[in-house]
């Protein structure tokens, strides 16, 4: 294995590498190969104790900190962070797969984007002043909430990480942050990389393991929230733990979100659109658009474009630079594609394209693309995640909105579409927290991201975030008499 790649230890608490060897084996496996690269272990009762108490200590210290103290930190992170873009994103190709052209333009890039941004935002966080009779006021405080818990998905381990730590110290809380079992390594850099910038020890913590540590450290008393990016069946089962203490939530969750592309869209942008809502990150992403709805009059065409743009991905090695699409993350996750792609088969959907396994190791499996695909059909209704495009046919506007929202999810949702005002009646009409005009998938860290439905709660992200990150105390001041009633 390349050495590089094998951490000095496990977990990283109170500002330094941890490991508690009798803690289960946790192998890292580098999915273009299927090749073992690193060996943890998951974190012991023992191991979160230590994560709990070091962030609890840490946050006291931190909240202490002015605003601007606490954004120096984080800005000197996210500059430390693009200084070595590179290494952090062969690191996160060797954890996820996937390709060394997309990660080094939209993981480390974006956890860099969100700690300045949000390290800029951190002076200005601030309560108000109230007026009231008789010289009485009110004034607010914005507190932290005190120590968050972290729980990542596979599919962004380094962005995920990054979007949930920038805003919750930015309000002066501390995190213990578990990343998923699948991808453990890029939050541990993310971990070094705060220390590094002056973020007292204990401020940042990750703990390696799946559900049983992730549940572990929701029930814990000393934990006041969860932000939880993962699927709907996960959320649902984080959200009832976490009430039992009455903690605060962001979920983040999965979706089975619509594209919709009317006949007088810009065609070759429609198809980008498409291609970003389904094949980036090999499919792997919450907000992919795999309910494209093309109206009746351009089916044809759109087919025909998006099968030729097909041909042009490049399908292989995720470190060659011309590589466009990569593994899938797990074997288990291209046995559940693989499942679905049959399921569409089965009901009925006409596989168009692509769709089979490729290259002789690891998890590859080319981008598929369906037609006279219908609402009714498993493909159509479950969230896949992975590289399976769906084309639905429609006829008018009020029909696609309404089938377009036809989901318990409502995570995100576009349309394209050269009519402004029928863009903007769309945007309104789509129950979706995320959506998009002319353009898809793009999640600058300025923008509210989060699920409508049951895609979510709460918003990451954009200045909505500290909603989420921290609790307004007021203060009533009084001018005169304390009055009572006897
Ligand atoms: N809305 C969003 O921003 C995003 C949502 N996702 C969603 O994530 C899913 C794929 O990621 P996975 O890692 O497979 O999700 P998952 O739901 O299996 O796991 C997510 C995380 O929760 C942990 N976990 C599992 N059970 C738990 C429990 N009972 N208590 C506490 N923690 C627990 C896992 O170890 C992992 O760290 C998809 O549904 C996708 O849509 C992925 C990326 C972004």
């Amino acid at each position: 294995m390349p050495e590089s790649l094998q951490p000095e230890a496990s977990h990283f608490i109170d500002g330094a590498y941890a490991e508690d060897a009798s803690g289960d084996l946790l192998p890292v496996i580098y999915p273009a190969t299927g090749a073992e690269i690193a060996r943890l272990h998951t974190a012991t009762p023992a191991i979160l104790d230590r994560a709990l108490a070091a962030a609890k200590r840490a946050q006291a210290e931190w909240a202490a900190r002015t605003g601007a103290e606490r954004g120096r930190v984080l800005r000197r992170a996210a500059e430390i962070i693009r200084a070595r873009n590179q290494d952090l994103s062969v690191l996160e190709t060797h954890d996820t797969g996937k390709p060394i052209s997309e990660t080094t333009v939209a993981d480390a890039t974006s956890a860099a984007d969100a700690l300045e941004w949000f390290g800029c935002l951190a002076p200005t966080l601030s309560g108000e002043h109230i007026p009231l009779s008789g010289g009485d006021f009110v004034y607010t405080r914005r507190e932290p909430l005190g120590v968050c818990v972290g729980l990542g998905a596979w599919n962004y381990p380094t962005q995920i990480a990054a979007w949930k730590a920038a805003p919750a110290l930015a309000c002066g809380n501390a995190m213990v942050f578990k990343p998923s079992e699948e991808t453990p390594l890029c939050a541990l850099k993310l971990a070094e990389i705060l220390v590094e910038a002056g973020a007292p020890p204990g401020l940042f913590n990750v703990v390696q393991g799946a559900g049983e540590v992730g549940r572990a450290l929701v029930a814990d008393p000393r934990v006041a929230k969860v932000s939880l990016t993962g699927s709907v069946p996960t959320g649902q089962r984080v959200y009832a733990a976490a009430a039992e203490g009455m903690k605060h939530v962001t979920m983040e969750l999965g979706g089975k979100s619509p594209l919709v592309v009317f006949e007088d869209a810009e065609l070759e942008d429609a198809v980008s659109g498409a291609i970003m809502a389904n094949f980036y990150s090999t499919g792997q992403v919450c907000s992919n658009g795999t309910r494209v709805f093309v109206q009746r009059g351009i089916r044809e065409a759109f087919l025909d474009r998006v099968t030729a743009r097909m041909d042009d991905a490049v399908i292989g090695d995720p470190m060659d630079a011309a590589t466009t699409i990569g593994p899938m993350v797990s074997a288990r996750q291209r046995a559940i594609v693989e499942d679905y792609i049959a399921k569409g088969v089965e009901e009925g959907a006409t596989l168009v394209k692509g769709g089979h396994r490729t290259g002789n190791e690891g998890f590859f499996i080319e981008p598929a693309l369906f037609a006279d695909v219908t609402d009714g059909m498993t493909i159509a209704r479950e969230e896949i995640f992975g590289p399976v495009l769906s084309v639905l046919d429609f006829d008018t506007e009020e029909e696609a909105l309404a089938r377009a929202n036809a989901t318990p999810y409502g995570l995100a949702a576009g349309v394209f579409t050269r009519d402004m005002a029928r863009a903007h009646r769309m945007a309104a009409g789509f129950q979706a927290g995320a959506t998009y005009i002319n353009t898809y998938n793009l999640t600058p860290v300025e923008a509210p991201f989060g699920g409508s439905k049951t895609s979510g709660v709460g918003r990451e992200n954009g200045k909505a975030a500290i909603e989420f990150y921290s609790e307004l105390k007021s203060v009533y001041v009084a001018n005169g008499p304390c009055e009572a009633p006897f």
